[in-house]
């Protein structure tokens, strides 16, 4: 899974328990995967899919009052952050690792004017920095951004940005302490199509010219193939696929992955004839387990009516396809039953 360069995180055999009313539910199960320097991730799944419970472990962020145990090992730069205090963490925090949030209010505050927002952030994570220096650096980044003028934006309000201003804000700040990793939680989807492209070419424009690697979660097949380097699939706590981008998008082999794609809008009937006729939308069936219930063997396999009960595995595994193409169960197999060199046949 590791080409050789070096990774900034690595997640091990991760699973993460809630305390639930009655009971307990482990929403991530024992997923593993790595980020390796000036990589762009993405995970991909359905809601209730556990992307966000996979960032949210990797960034502690879960609620304590909700959390029950991390098992596994998170390594963020070598050091595991299971094992760490929580004050180390904390320094951890915006230096190595930061987020970008979905929803740009959530990490702004209405009251306080942009400028003194990021200042703040910058001085917390440049300790000695002077208030001139921490102004300065913040209208550099503001500039860097690709905000046109950092003058006004620093003297602004949230409320009297628009939303792709606020958002290039907040990516702003989860910059100030220069880190080697983003989390980025959908950052686009509370943007409209056109600034949504806006974000993610920012996005890769910092990974290209900073080197920062990016995990970014989503449920939108678009964003992964104009954004990732790679992908993750996951359903239901699980790691059931994951590759290349061109490997999963342009050879799919878990049933789920195919039935993902198979649920993006397909829109070549805008320039055709016969336009009704080609406006067709797929769909899943089924939906996402009930966590909270004993699940055994295949997840997905109660969504799939087309592949035989004997090519699912009873304890499902990650199977090696190519040195980065891997995916979970037997049941891919069922697709390539009929090529005479099997997995040859694939590519
Ligand atoms: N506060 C909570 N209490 C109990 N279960 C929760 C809580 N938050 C999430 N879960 C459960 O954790 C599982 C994973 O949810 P998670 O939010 O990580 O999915 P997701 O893929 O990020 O979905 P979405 O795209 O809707 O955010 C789901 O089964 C969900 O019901």
């Amino acid at each position: 899974m590791n080409n050789g360069s070096t990774n900034i995180l690595e997640i091990e055999n991760l699973t993460t328990t809630l305390r639930i009313p009655g009971g307990k539910v482990s929403v991530v199960e024992g997923i593993s995967f790595n980020v390796k320097a000036g990589e762009k991730l993405v995970i991909v799944g359905e809601s209730g899919s556990g992307k966000s419970m996979t960032i949210n472990s990797i960034l502690q962020m879960v609620p304590d009052s909700l959390i029950d145990s991390y098992k596994g090992i998170i390594k963020i730069d070598g050091e595991n952050i299971l094992e760490m205090s929580k004050r180390k963490f904390k320094d951890i925090r915006g230096k190595k690792i930061s987020l970008v949030a979905q929803n740009a209010m959530t990490s702004l505050d209405p009251s306080y004017k942009i400028g003194k927002q990021v200042m703040e952030i910058y001085r917390h994570n440049h300790k000695k920095a002077s208030k001139e220096e921490a102004k300065k650096e913040t209208l550099i980044l503001l500039d860097k951004m690709g905000i046109k003028n950092p003058e006004h934006v620093f003297h602004s309000y949230p409320h009297e940005l628009s939303g792709g201003l606020r958002q290039r804000v907040v990516i702003a700040m989860a910059l100030t302490g220069n880190p080697k990793l983003i989390i980025a939680d959908e950052p686009t989807s509370a943007l409209d199509p056109t600034l949504q492209l806006q974000i993610l070419d920012l996005l890769n424009e910092i990974n290209q010219k900073f080197g920062t690697s990016i995990l970014m979660i989503t449920h939108d097949f678009g964003v992964v193939s104009y954004f990732a380097d790679r992908v993750i699939v996951m359903y239901a706590g699980e790691i059931l696929e994951m590759g290349t981008v061109d490997e999963v998008i342009n050879y799919p082999l878990h049933p789920y992955t195919k039935g993902l794609l198979k649920c993006i809008p397909d829109l070549s009937w805008l320039d055709k004839e016969d336009k009704i006729e080609k406006r067709k939308l797929s769909s899943i069936s089924g939906e996402v387990p009930n966590l909270a219930k004993k699940l055994t063997g295949c997840r997905f396999a109660p969504r799939v009516s087309d592949i035989p009960e004997d090519y699912h595995e009873s304890s499902p595994k990650m199977h090696k396809i190519t040195d980065t193409h891997w995916v979970r169960c037997t049941c891919y197999q069922y697709y390539l039953k009929d090529s005479i060199a099997g997995l040859e046949g694939v590519k």
